[in-house]
């Protein structure tokens, strides 16, 4: 049996992250990857997903071209080209992190882990204790029991998909379906998007979320709400036909389902070390990740809490500052996390939403505004930009920024800094605007 004073299950963004500052601090380290080092975020997440966003964002580029006098020409786009060049980039970035890990002093075992007991885990028949254990072994995508559901993919399938479909249904509307229709749709494939309930994005602010369907639909992109499968059939000629519970039906070269993920804990026999995930399979923790068995703690999808990779690493880090550095109060706060939604055009929000905020204040202020951004005053395509500062309070702290246009990705970083600050409407107001951009609408709000 080999000993440890850390032991990381999963080489993913929280893993990896936990593990390499553990080491800086002195600590002897192991990680156990079943899989690719990296995780979903780099293997089937972010990265991949990314590259595809810039792909569908370049061929609209392409179409905006003769707004500004350009004659582009007949432009064509080699799916399978792009997944070649995007994979090789990905095998990059896993040997990027087995050298981060090696640099650090790191041990890597590759097999899947399973607990012998609260400071033991078992990788292929060999033994590892560490009287601290992390799991961090994130999610995998959940397809719902319907007939028929296994002849369409999940996330994952999509990002092994050789060929571009021609006709795509999404099923969900959650991020992961947002995006990949966008994506689907830039590049040129026929989508319909089938949503269960009467919104895209549905814990989002209403104003991003009603947005973002206008220009979706502007786009050619078909919205079914309140729409669901009852069976799904492949026919003679390869194509999947499907039947809606509505008496509606659907002929597809492919179906995707984005219908959420759930915690990937089934085979860590988690009762061995005493153990029980809750009834999403999710590994609940307190404020400073730990689970309820001293020395087993858990980070990121697993935990339930916001499912985005910076929210994994920074888990992670404080964790390992607490256990290595001494740093007794040393936790993530989990309060105003930032998050961009790649859509087309992209979302950037922080904050509480404006529904939510006239439920926690009784004097909320909302400023807002909606217009058609420089870019695209030359363009054919004239998507608009909205933006919203949600203010609380007679000081109008601002509570919720909600951004939904080009460049809303690249424009909210800063913006959440200014709001864990604990930024006012009046320092906003202060603030000189940087001109012709527009994000200067921000803090020129009335
Ligand atoms: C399509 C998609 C797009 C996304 N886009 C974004 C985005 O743009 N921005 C963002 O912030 N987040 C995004 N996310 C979410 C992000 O990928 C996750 O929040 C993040 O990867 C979580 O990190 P983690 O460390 O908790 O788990 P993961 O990164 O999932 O890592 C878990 C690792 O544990 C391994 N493992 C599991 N069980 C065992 C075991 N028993 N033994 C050994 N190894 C094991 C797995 O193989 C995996 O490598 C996206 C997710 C998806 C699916
Ligand atoms: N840009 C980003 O940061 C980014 C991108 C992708 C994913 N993520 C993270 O990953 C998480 C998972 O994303 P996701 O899109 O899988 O989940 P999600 O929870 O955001 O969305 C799931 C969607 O599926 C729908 N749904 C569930 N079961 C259904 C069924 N049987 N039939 C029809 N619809 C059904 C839900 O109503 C919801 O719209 C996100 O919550 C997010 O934290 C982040």
């Amino acid at each position: 049996m080999q000993t440890y004073d850390y032991i990381a299950i999963g080489g993913g963004s929280g893993g990896v992250a936990s593990a390499r500052r553990a080491a800086e601090y002195g600590a002897r380290v192991l990680v156990v990857e079943a899989a690719r080092l990296g995780g979903t975020c780099v293997n089937v997440g972010c990265v991949p997903k990314k590259v595809m966003w810039y792909a569908s964002d370049i061929a609209q580029t392409l179409r905006d071209a003769a707004g500004y006098g350009f004659s582009v020409g007949e432009s064509a786009f080699d799916w399978s080209a792009l997944k070649l060049r995007r994979d090789a980039y990905i095998a990059r970035l896993n040997e990027v992190y087995a050298n981060l890990l090696d640099k650090a002093g790191v041990d890597v075992v590759r097999g899947f882990a399973q607990f012998i007991d609260a400071q033991t885990i078992e990788v292929d028949g060999q033994r590892f204790s560490a009287p601290h254990i992390v799991i961090a072994t994130g999610g995998l995508p959940v397809v719902p029991a319907i007939e028929g559901a296994e002849l369409g993919m999940d996330s994952d399938g999509f990002f092994a998909l050789e060929q571009q479909p021609r006709r795509v249904a999404i099923v969900g509307a959650g991020y992961i379906a947002v995006e990949l229709a966008g994506v689907f749709k830039g590049l040129g494939s026929e989508v319909d998007m089938l949503v269960r309930g009467p919104h895209l994005l549905r814990h989002f602010d209403a104003m991003v979320r009603d947005e973002l369907a206008t220009h979706m639909q502007d786009s050619g992109l078909r919205l079914h709400f309140g729409s669901e499968i009852e069976s799904i059939v492949r026919q003679a000629d390869g194509a999947l036909q499907i039947s809606c519970k509505d008496g509606h039906t659907l002929q597809v070269d492919a179906l995707l389902w984005a219908t959420g993920r759930r915690a990937n804990t089934d085979r860590l026999q988690l009762d061995a070390a005493g153990l029980s995930a809750d009834d999403h399979g999710m590994i609940r923790t307190d404020a400073f990740q730990n689970t309820t068995v001293p020395g087993i703690y858990a980070i990121g999808d697993i935990t339930g809490e916001a499912e985005l990779t910076p929210v994994a690493i920074a888990a992670g880090r404080k964790l390992a500052a607490r256990l290595f550095l001494n740093q007794a109060d040393s936790r993530l706060d989990y309060e105003g996390i930032p998050s961009v939604v790649f859509s087309h055009p992209p979302i950037g929000t922080v904050g509480l939403t404006e529904d939510e905020a006239r439920k926690r204040f009784d004097d909320v202020k909302v400023y807002a505004t909606r217009f058609t951004d420089m870019y695209h005053a030359l363009t054919e395509h004239r998507p608009k930009t909205a933006m919203k500062l949600v203010c609380a309070g007679a000081n109008e702290r601002i509570v919720g920024l909600h951004i939904i246009g080009k460049g809303a990705d690249e424009m909210l970083q800063g913006f959440a800094v200014a709001l864990k600050m604990g930024a006012c409407k009046a320092d906003f107001d202060r603030t000189v605007a940087i001109h012709p951009t527009s994000a200067e609408e921000l803090v020129t709000l009335r």
